[in-house]
């Protein structure tokens, strides 16, 4: 099986300012995670590698970066899913460590749950030697702003989120033919503390199942928590739509019934992929075949041979 990457970095609208930093930042992370499967390492590998360089990256909304809560806190959610034999790992409403998606990959591995939220998962990631960062090394000066302006009366943080969603995912295939997805996000703007979105919820925020594919979410939390988009777009794969024909459909589902926008990067069992988007924007790269893919407005795709160095 040709291995495959396919990462987002949020569905939205995303300022031309922001918008290089957007696209450099895909591209880095899907290479990373392409050159893991190259070199031989699984699917699963892949898509923490590509997800943990994005929580690293100040310009998305996961890790350094993430939006904050409405007090002016950093919560944070992630989930990993290995389609060999459906296991889940999760993290919710998680602070002070620089990569969620590791810790829901030790709560995957290491334990016998699929998620843990905040005071519990502090503790389990103190007892697996994660370092304990500060709240102020995750914000950065933009999230702050940010936070602030949605503070002033009148402000009206579901719509300003709605513009700019900034949330992280990978999906991959590698070369046994094992699906795997990753999704890692801040949450959305100004949430209330202890707000839980899609990005933890198997079935949500990702999903990946060998017999189908695998499936990384990003838009409003609310509405694709309502519609189980990552799932709902699978059942279409299950019966016999396309990537790109089944992620159209999950997501025009989720506009017309619950008005949310949102964005999707897709993988079959095949070895197809697609990244599509009902927002403005989403910020995709894939990796496969040796040639990078990226776009971030509809219609955009870009490819270019990837020289790997030793
Ligand atoms: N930026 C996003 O995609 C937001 C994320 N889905 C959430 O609602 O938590």
């Amino acid at each position: 099986m040709r291995p495959i990457v396919v990462v987002h970095g949020g569905a939205g609208h995303i300022p031309s300012e922001r918008a290089h930093g957007s696209m450099g930042g895909v591209c880095a992370a899907v290479k990373a995670g392409y050159s893991l499967l190259t070199a031989g390492g699984s699917s699963v590998d892949a898509v923490v590698e590509a997800v943990v360089n994005m929580e690293d990256n100040p310009h998305f909304n996961a890790g350094c970066g993430s939006v904050l809560t409405a007090g002016g806190q950093v919560e944070m959610d992630a989930l990993v899913m290995d389609g060999r034999d459906l296991s889940s790992g999760a993290v919710s409403a998680v602070s002070n460590i620089t990569n969620p998606v590791k810790l829901a990959r030790l709560v995957m591995e290491k334990t016998s749950h699929v998620c843990l939220t905040a005071g519990g998962a502090a503790v389990f990631a103190r007892q697996m030697g994660i370092q304990e960062v500060s709240t102020e090394s995750l914000i950065t000066e933009y999230s702050r702003a940010r936070w602030k302006r949605n503070q002033e009366p009148g402000a009206n943080p579901v719509e300003c989120q709605m513009g700019k969603m900034g949330t992280v995912g990978a999906v991959a295939v590698d070369s046994e033919g094992n699906v795997a997805c990753a999704t890692s996000t801040g949450g959305i703007l100004n949430k209330m503390e202890g707000r839980v979105g899609d990005t933890p919820c198997i079935g949500s925020g990702g999903y990946a199942d060998n017999s189908v594919g695998a499936v990384s979410t990003t838009g409003h939390g609310e509405a694709i928590l309502k519609v189980v988009l990552a799932r709902h777009i699978l059942f279409h794969m299950e019966q016999g739509r396309s990537v790109e024909e089944a992620s159209d459909l999950g997501l025009s589902h989720m506009r017309s019934r619950v008005k949310g926008l949102g964005g999707v990067v897709t993988v079959d069992a095949k070895g197809e992929w697609s990244a599509r988007f009902s927002s403005n924007q989403m910020a995709w790269a894939a990796a496969c075949d040796q040639t990078l893919h990226w776009g971030l407005y509809k219609g955009e795709h870009f490819t270019e041979a990837i020289v790997q160095t030793l």
